[in-house]
């Protein structure tokens, strides 16, 4: 019997950020493995026109909870969607579902944040920074309160480049910031920004360490531990390989590379790729949920949910296999055949982003406009390389990242725990694993059918052979101008010419003769 599961049988657990890619799988184990759990709650704002049911609706519908409905059939009455915005003050919740959440809370899982690098610092403190801190708040009044896990991302200290399980503290602090940023306008913010972040990339990973330090700071007597995920990719084993439903991270490139838009990618192929499939990040998650509340650790442990260190890939390795995986399983309607390769420096990368990028988009779009129809792949292509260059910073590095908690705690697990909450990633098939995340976008991502893979072999074909003649047809005009121009080009070509016939000549004289 597994102890992690049966700790979770009967408790009241909320989570935020439960309608992102993190937090279905945090419940889509958790109704998996304890089906008598006694209430999800979920912190969820209106959305796009979708009332909350609407929208729990919409995540129990998807194929992601297929396995639970068989073990859980009840399991829409266990969720409880709950109106909240964790941009507004005390998170627009009302009255009732905050006396309720207060009362019966057992264990908080703080997965919401906005992930997005390019964020206005104003909307990434709100969200990252002082939306965890009124959710500590808040969870300092819950009486039957166990534990409250943080979800980080190890990236939140990616300046440096050894990192401990340890909350390192900033230059200013959070509470000045969040103060701040409540008197400065929008342009002030701005212009301070860079500095704030300092030699970190973007908003995104310095208001996550921000919050790390509020956890620390506002922690009060909580049972508290903070997990950092490195880059989290589509599901490994559970509850089926492959599953991934937004296009952060790498899903997005794939994508992009497997329908041909993206040629080439500014990367280090030597660099770590460090990837984490999310039921890793789940698994790890729900046993420190477990560790935290029933060993009471005096201080706020970290700990890393990351692979290269125990099992290390690059990103040449990935790339190369990805574009392996397309010869099996191609992308239908691509636009060009996927060839993507890795590019080392400015020049090149500046060379290729504008002979295999711009200058494609410019001619499908003139063809668009010839054949009256609205041109769109210049804007989409700069879209694609402004993504690029956000990614740019991670795929350039490697970084080290000790795990002696999460090896602790992997340790501290019965056999049955650690088969049923496996986060050993030792275990994982690099190969394998990237064939099912190409397979898994193909599927859940773009919503292909595989039944449509012969027809999108023969567009890929009937591509190939458009580029053959488009490039032959290329070199010949090439040709022609420089024969049109040059002396020695056209004596070049006559010399071809005559060599070709004289052999020609005595091809078919020699035949003769044999006759
Ligand atoms: C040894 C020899 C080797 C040779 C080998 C050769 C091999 C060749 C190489 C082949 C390549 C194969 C494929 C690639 C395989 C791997 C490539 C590596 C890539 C890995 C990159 C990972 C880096 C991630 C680092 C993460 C670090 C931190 C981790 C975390 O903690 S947080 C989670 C990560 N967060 C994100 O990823 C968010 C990033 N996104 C954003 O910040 C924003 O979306 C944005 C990128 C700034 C874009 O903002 P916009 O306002 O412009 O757009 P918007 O968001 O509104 O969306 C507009 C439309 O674009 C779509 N879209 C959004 N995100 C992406 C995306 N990442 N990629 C593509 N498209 C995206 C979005 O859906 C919208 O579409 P629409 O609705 O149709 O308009
Ligand atoms: N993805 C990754 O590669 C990694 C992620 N992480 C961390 O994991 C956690 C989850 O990430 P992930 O699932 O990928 O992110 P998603 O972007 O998929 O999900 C974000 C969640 O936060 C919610 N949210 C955002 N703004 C608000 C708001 N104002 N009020 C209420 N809810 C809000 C979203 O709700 P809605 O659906 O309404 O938008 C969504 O449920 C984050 O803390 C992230 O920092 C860490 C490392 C890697």
């Amino acid at each position: 019997m597994s102890m992690i599961a049966a700790f979770y049988g009967g408790k009241s657990i909320l989570i935020t950020g439960a309608t992102g890619f993190l937090g279905k799988v945090l419940m889509e184990k958790l109704f998996r493995t304890s089906p008598d759990l006694k209430v999800i709650y979920i912190l969820v704002r209106p959305k796009e026109g979708q009332t909350l049911q609407q929208r729990v609706i919409q995540i129990l519908d998807s194929k992601l909870f297929e396995k639970v409905k068989e073990v859980c059939p009840n399991v829409h009455e266990k969720i409880r969607p709950i109106s909240a915005d964790l941009n507004q003050n005390d998170f627009a919740i009302s009255k009732e579902d905050l006396q309720e959440l207060l009362s019966h809370t057992n264990i908080v899982f703080h997965c919401a944040a906005t992930v997005r690098f390019d964020d206005h610092l104003r909307h990434a403190v709100q969200l990252n920074v002082t939306a965890t801190q009124q959710l500590l708040l808040m969870a300092s009044q819950m009486p039957k309160l166990e534990a409250f896990i943080h979800i980080s991302t190890a990236f939140s200290n990616c300046n440096l480049k050894h990192i401990d399980e340890v909350v390192y503290p900033c230059p200013v602090e959070p509470k000045k910031i969040i103060d701040s940023m409540e008197w400065l306008d929008d342009a002030i913010i701005d212009e301070i920004t860079p500095k704030l972040i300092g030699d970190r990339p973007n908003t995104y990973t310095y208001t996550k360490a921000l919050g790390e330090v509020v956890v620390q700071q506002e922690g009060g007597n909580l049972n508290i531990a903070i997990v950092r995920p490195s880059i989290m990719g589509a599901t490994w084993q559970e509850p089926f390989p492959g599953w991934v439903d937004n296009l952060n991270g790498p899903s997005g490139l794939i994508i992009a590379a497997g329908k041909g838009f993206l040629r080439s990618i500014r990367a280090t192929p030597m660099a770590v790729a460090d990837l984490i499939p999310a039921d890793t990040v789940v698994n790890l998650t729900l046993a420190v949920g477990w560790y935290t509340a029933v060993h009471r650790p005096k201080s706020t442990l970290v700990y890393h949910c990351t692979s290269g260190n125990l099992n290390p890939c690059n990103w040449g390795k990935m790339g190369l296999q990805v574009l392996a995986t397309f010869e099996k399983i191609p992308f239908e309607r691509a636009f060009r055949r996927p060839n993507a390769d890795f590019t080392t420096n400015n020049i090149t990368t500046h060379y290729w982003n504008a002979v295999s990028h711009r200058a494609p988009a410019i001619i499908y779009d003139f063809y668009l406009r010839l054949t009256g129809r609205k041109p769109r792949m210049t804007k989409l292509m700069n879209r694609l390389l402004r993504t690029l260059s956000m990614l740019e910073y991670f795929i350039n590095r490697s970084w080290e990242w000790s795990t002696y908690n999460t090896e602790m705690l992997m340790s501290e697990l019965s056999p049955e725990d650690q088969r049923v909450f496996n986060f050993d990633i030792r275990q994982l098939n690099w190969l394998e694993y990237i064939e099912n995340y190409v397979l898994g976008v193909k599927k859940y991502l773009l919503k292909e059918d595989m039944a449509g893979i012969p027809e999108a072999k023969q567009h890929l074909k009937r591509l190939r052979n458009i580029h053959y003649l488009f490039n032959t047809a290329l070199f010949l005009i090439a040709w022609r101008l420089l024969i049109a121009r040059s002396q020695v080009a056209r004596n070049v070509w006559f010399f071809i010419v005559s060599f070709c016939y004289k052999f020609l000549s005595y091809f078919r004289a020699s035949s003769t003769l044999k006759v």
